[in-house]
């Protein structure tokens, strides 16, 4: 039998239930076998800014993942995670309860996966400072489901390296550093951590395209630094980690000028560049368009994907937020979790 994929609501101040409910209202097909990891009345709240004035669709609380399938088409089923019923956070802005509900959710998600009851995660997005208000100690999901998955394995969080992979059907791109000011950026553009980034990008993409991927790495300073006159990081940090890379039977080439290298793979040179920190990665990926891209989360012994874009508190509750990446998100869970819709 296949197994369910959960879709955790994200924080409930922002748009996140809505736009599953907008996901299973636009896309009932691909969201068969899909639950909500999250809080009931949360989504009835989605699924009615959703509807926009229409009948919303009706939300099911489910006691198991294993009642998935149980559940009639045109319902979203709904698994909370959190005993005992709280008041509705207000929408569209930070809230620590809401910020804690999001995590509880995540958290029940990430076990859920490891123990092999559910076959991928799809987040939907949380908000970093409701995070932080909430007492929790992770930037994001990406370090909080790195944390869950090598307590899993009995490790320590550096011992299970992840990246963040940002993609489109145009462009995929793999960040050295995520969570960090530009200040801490630089300072991880290290040997080690542009070497692993590559590890660990080879290793999902020949996975996935089932064959060696041609990776473009850019450098860290304008120019790729020209030959040291615009800084030394590329010569002697990030092609010293590019020819290990090679040594290693890595298709690895660079390091590129930054402003350039993902035109580049966009036109079809590589199949993914290798950025040295979060803006220079995601920039052009978002700049093709919110709808279309894919927060990947590689490195984990689970499949996790999230639409590429945040809580967008501005818009949440007025009934306008675009549930296209996060259906994208979901299509791409189940294309790597081998999960049939
Ligand atoms: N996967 C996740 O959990 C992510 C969480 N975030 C978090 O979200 C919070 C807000 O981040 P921002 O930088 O404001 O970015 P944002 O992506 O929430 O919003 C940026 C702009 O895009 C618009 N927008 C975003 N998603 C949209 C959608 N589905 N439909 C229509 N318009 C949409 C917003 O209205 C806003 O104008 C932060 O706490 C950030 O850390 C950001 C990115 C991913
Ligand atoms: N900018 C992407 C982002 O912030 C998503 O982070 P995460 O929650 O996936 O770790």
């Amino acid at each position: 039998m296949t197994r369910p994929i959960a879709i955790t609501m994200g924080d409930p101040a922002g748009i996140g239930p809505e736009i599953i409910a907008k996901a299973f209202a636009e896309a009932p097909e691909l969201l068969q076998g899909c639950f909500v990891a999250g809080d009931v009345e949360c989504m009835r709240r989605g699924a009615a800014l959703a509807a926009m004035g229409r009948i919303a669709l009706p939300v099911a609380a489910i006691a198991a993942s294993a009642e998935c399938p149980a559940v009639p088409p045109g319902c979203i089923p709904v698994l909370p995670v959190e005993a005992g019923r709280r008041p509705l956070p207000p929408l569209g802005r930070v809230d620590p309860a809401a910020g804690r509900a999001a995590a509880q959710a995540v958290q029940w998600a990430a076990r859920a996966a490891l123990r092999g009851e559910i076959a991928a995660l799809v987040t939907a997005p949380l908000n970093k400072e409701a995070l932080a208000a909430a007492g929790l100690a992770f930037p994001g999901h990406t370090e909080l489901l790195q944390a869950e998955a090598a307590a899993h394995r009995g490790m320590t969080a550096a011992q299970m390296p992840v990246r963040m992979m940002l993609a489109n059907r145009e462009l995929r791109t793999v960040l050295v550093s995520i969570h960090v000011s530009l200040r801490e950026a630089i300072e991880a553009v290290t040997f080690d951590n542009v070497l692993v980034t590559l590890r660990i990008a080879h290793q999902a993409l020949s996975a996935a395209l089932g064959r060696s991927p041609r990776l473009g790495v850019a450098g860290l300073n304008p120019h790729a630094g020209e030959g040291g006159l615009f800084g030394r990081e590329e010569l002697e940090i990030i092609a010293p980690a590019i020819a290990a890379a090679r040594g290693e039977g890595m298709d690895a080439h660079g390091p590129f000028a930054p402003d350039t290298v993902f035109m580049r793979a966009r036109t079809g040179e590589f199949d993914a560049v290798i950025a040295m920190y979060h803006d220079q990665g995601l920039i052009p990926v978002k700049y093709l368009g919110v709808e279309q891209g894919v927060n990947v989360t590689l490195g984990l012994p689970l499949v996790r994907t999230s639409p590429d874009h945040g809580t967008a508190f501005d818009i949440a509750g007025t009934g306008r937020a675009s549930a296209a990446s996060l259906i994208e998100a979901i299509r791409v869970a189940r294309q790597l979790s081998g999960s049939a819709s």
